[in-house]
């Protein structure tokens, strides 16, 4: 599908609600199959990385039963996951990480694939840790997709070092499954950076919730008891870095946009927004609603005003799409540094961002690690997605400065907000002050 992305013609200005968190919707659906007892999700994403994660959990023996409006999902356990089961992974690195140490949990073989993309994903540090652990994981040499876990219905756990330089979701996979492990797991990450330590504060805080005692005795090593998962009810979190893009519209064009149900405290990337903006000239508000949730109301500057920064997207390297396209909007230049990880991302995002913001004359250089972007005159063409849905995201906030933007193969949105380009237009064009109508509230 070719989009016609919407340009602005004046400060872009409404409410938005959006979507559950893709990071705590796959976090939940896992520990579910782990869980001692049935776990309710209220407001979980429906996207098509969830629906892999629910697919994935499924094939290991949870039932799920989803009220019509998908406002909840109830998800049971088996007595015993199952193995002699397929899991399509997509292009999700939550599955692709996270499902294979909980497949070692089975009673049988666990075959796992995804698409062409997710081939090239990094996944060989963990199932090098996997084969540490003692669990059988047959690749063919290949260390990535397709590959076999051989579940035997038990790991006896221990200590094991895994280098997670490539992506955190390293430590959170082994993390998630160890309270199953006979004497649960001492993990030490070996590798001399860190990316995303914020999803790896998530995990463990997500862990701790469902009754888990995980314990951090230094910087790099996790410690996780042996003892059951809680079967939990969980009001799902609103996905913090898919509001970013609704966020930067506001701060690209002087409008003013309001997210509601931001939590008070929260481990997601997506919340670092509110001093990215700061920093680039935007005024952030954070109102406290009820209890521990509120609206962040973000106000950008007069037009022309927008300024770049110098940001080190480390720890929130899922930003840098979004953050990148307003860069490219701003007045002075901006520098994003400590996301050289994200070459290993849906795509070689600084590769892709490099290559699009050029396509419509834009100055811009990948560095090491990151990407150094001047302020310049923009013109229209058509942008390539690359799978990526952050990607469509990056291409809707330059649109909003360069009238005639096209989006090719928009739909790939849909790994975690398939109602986008709706929301996105009915916003930019006025027409509506709410970018997703809020289901199954109360
Ligand atoms: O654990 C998670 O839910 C995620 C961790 C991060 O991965 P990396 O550490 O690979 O960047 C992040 O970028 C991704 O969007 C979601
Ligand atoms: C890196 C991302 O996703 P994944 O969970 O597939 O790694 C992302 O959503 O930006």
């Amino acid at each position: 599908m070719v989009w016609a992305a919407p340009a602005s013609s004046g400060p872009v200005t409404g409410t938005v609600v959006v979507p559950g968190s893709k990071s705590l919707t796959n976090r939940h659906l896992l520990l579910a199959a782990l869980a001692d007892g049935p776990t309710t999700l209220h407001r979980p994403l429906v996207s098509r990385d969830a629906e892999l994660m629910l697919g994935a959990v499924q094939s290991l023996g949870v039932t799920v039963e989803r009220a019509s409006d998908d406002s909840t999902w109830v998800l049971t356990p088996p007595q015993q996951l199952r193995g002699e089961s397929t899991i399509d992974c997509g292009l999700a690195g939550t599955v692709l990480r996270f499902v294979p140490p909980v497949a070692a949990l089975a009673d049988g073989p666990v075959h796992f694939d995804g698409d062409e993309a997710a081939r090239t994903r990094p996944v060989a540090p963990l199932l090098d840790a996997l084969a540490a652990l003692g669990i059988q994981v047959d690749h063919g040499g290949r260390n990535t997709l397709p590959f076999t876990v051989s579940g035997t219905g038990r790991v006896s756990g221990g200590e094991v070092g895994v280098d997670a330089s490539a992506s955190s979701q390293f430590v959170s996979a082994l993390l998630l499954a160890a309270p199953r492990f006979d004497q649960g797991l001492v993990l030490r990450h070996t590798g001399d950076r860190l990316p995303s330590t914020p999803h790896i504060e998530m995990t463990v805080q997500t862990l701790r919730a469902a009754g888990v005692q995980v314990s951090e005795p230094e910087p790099g090593v996790w410690r996780v008891a042996p003892g059951p998962v809680r079967g939990q009810r969980i009001d799902v979190e609103p996905d913090l870095s898919t509001a970013a893009p609704f966020l930067a519209a506001a701060a690209a064009t002087g409008g003013t946009i309001r997210v509601t149900g931001w939590p008070t405290h929260t481990s997601q990337a997506g919340d670092q927004m509110r001093h990215i903006l700061t920093t680039m000239g935007a005024q952030v508000e954070f109102t406290e609603t009820a209890d521990r949730v509120g609206t962040l109301t973000v106000t950008g500057p007069p037009a022309g005003e927008l300024r770049g920064a110098d940001l080190d997207l480390h720890d929130v390297g899922e930003l840098t799409p979004v953050v990148a396209a307003l860069a490219a909007l701003a007045a002075t230049p901006t520098r994003i540094r400590g996301v050289a990880h994200l070459r290993g991302h849906e795509t070689d995002r600084l590769h892709a961002i490099e290559t699009e913001l050029s396509r419509l004359g834009g100055e811009v250089t990948q560095t090491d690690d990151g990407l150094e972007i001047l302020p310049g005159r923009l013109y229209p063409g058509a942008l390539e997605t690359y799978d990526d849905h952050r990607m469509v995201m990056f291409a809707a906030v330059l649109a909003l400065g360069v009238p005639g933007t096209e989006v090719l193969n928009a739909q790939t949105v849909a790994k975690t907000y398939p109602a986008f380009e709706q929301a996105w237009s009915a916003l930019v064009l006025g027409q509506g002050a709410t970018a997703m109508p809020e289901r199954g509230a109360g």
